[in-house]
């Protein structure tokens, strides 16, 4: 058996078209166009792609892009200010501050002080408990894209057995909700996990999103199942002094088992970005009080 292989650059592709698509009936409702805001602090050299991409694609969108660029060592209340600029600022719906953030800031201090209506990464723990109580609010946008992908791979996810592999605040956590939601029995594994080949093994959907290159392995996952890799691992490459992406799934073993499998690049990476753009829109239609048909994207 060799897996589908789940295409996420194609789907992130076709996401964003969708936003930009909505994006001139809001700016004529709203007479402006929806803004997001990114602050990156330091110079992080994947943080620095990711933030112009961010750019690259609001723009595309026809939205506002407001970059904020602060050197490494910008103090936690010189990020609070701007924070809490952005904040008071009307022409700002969606709000991020690119995470790692540098030693000396105090990174749930920062999210704190982000409006949660502003919050477009789903990270303050306003919408943190509104995601775990069933309530209207922002979602992280990597986990709401993986449900995005399994919900177009298996149609209605109820009573599947999910196993998230990995239990951070970005991914993990915020992706066991999502998968109760949609009324999956959810297993959330981790480092400490005894037995974890055998809890894999059991499960439907299989969500790896724990940092570690290739560790899961093709005798770890049920034939047929689907599996979800959100690992970004850059590790040494074939030819000496270059490097390449390597999932938290070693695919080229689970490949030959799953059913369906998304690959390291271009699977979940992509998503990311695209339901950032998604979730500024919504932010923008619910702050300027223009309605939103939560089923349109
Ligand atoms: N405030 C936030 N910080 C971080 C987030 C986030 O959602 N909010 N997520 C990651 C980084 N990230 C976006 O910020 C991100 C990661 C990966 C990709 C992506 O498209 N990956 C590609 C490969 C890219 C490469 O070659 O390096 C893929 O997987 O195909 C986009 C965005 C941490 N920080
Ligand atoms: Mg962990």
């Amino acid at each position: 058996m060799t897996a589908d292989i789940i295409d996420g650059k194609a789907f992130a592709a076709n996401l964003r078209a969708k936003v930009a698509a909505m994006v001139p009936a809001f700016r004529e409702k709203a007479g402006r166009a929806p803004g997001l805001a990114v602050v990156l602090v330091g110079e992080d050299p994947a943080s620095q792609v990711y933030v112009r991409n961010k750019h690259k694609t609001t723009v595309e969108a026809g939205m506002e892009s407001f970059e904020h660029r602060l050197p490494a060592d910008t103090t936690q209340d010189a990020l609070t200010a701007l924070v809490e600029q952005l904040n008071a600022d009307p022409a700002v719906d969606g709000i991020l501050v690119q995470l790692p953030l540098p030693k000396q800031i105090d990174e749930s201090a920062v999210l704190a002080t982000i409006d949660p209506d502003k919050d477009v990464d789903g990270f303050h723990v306003v919408n943190v408990g509104r995601l775990s109580t069933g309530m209207h609010g922002y979602v992280p946008c990597t986990p709401l894209g993986c449900v995005m992908l399994l919900k177009d791979r298996l149609g209605d996810l109820s009573g599947k057995d999910a196993v998230v592999i990995g239990r951070s605040n970005i991914v993990g956590k915020p992706m066991a909700q999502l998968l109760l939601a949609e009324n999956c029995t959810v297993t959330v594994a981790h480092s400490r996990t005894a037995h974890l080949p055998e809890v894999v093994r059991r499960a439907d959907i299989v969500v790896a999103a724990v940092g570690r290159p290739e560790m899961v392995k093709a005798d770890w996952i049920k034939p047929g199942a689907t599996v979800i890799d959100v690992g970004i691992n850059r590790v040494p490459g074939a030819e000496p002094g270059k490097t390449k992406l390597v999932g938290d799934v070693d695919f080229a073993e689970a490949v030959e088992v799953a059913g369906a499998i998304t690959p390291v690049p271009g699977g979940v990476g992509p998503m990311t970005i695209a339901v950032l753009l998604r979730n500024t829109l919504v932010a923008a239609h619910r702050l300027a009080d223009v309605p939103y048909d939560e089923k349109a994207i």
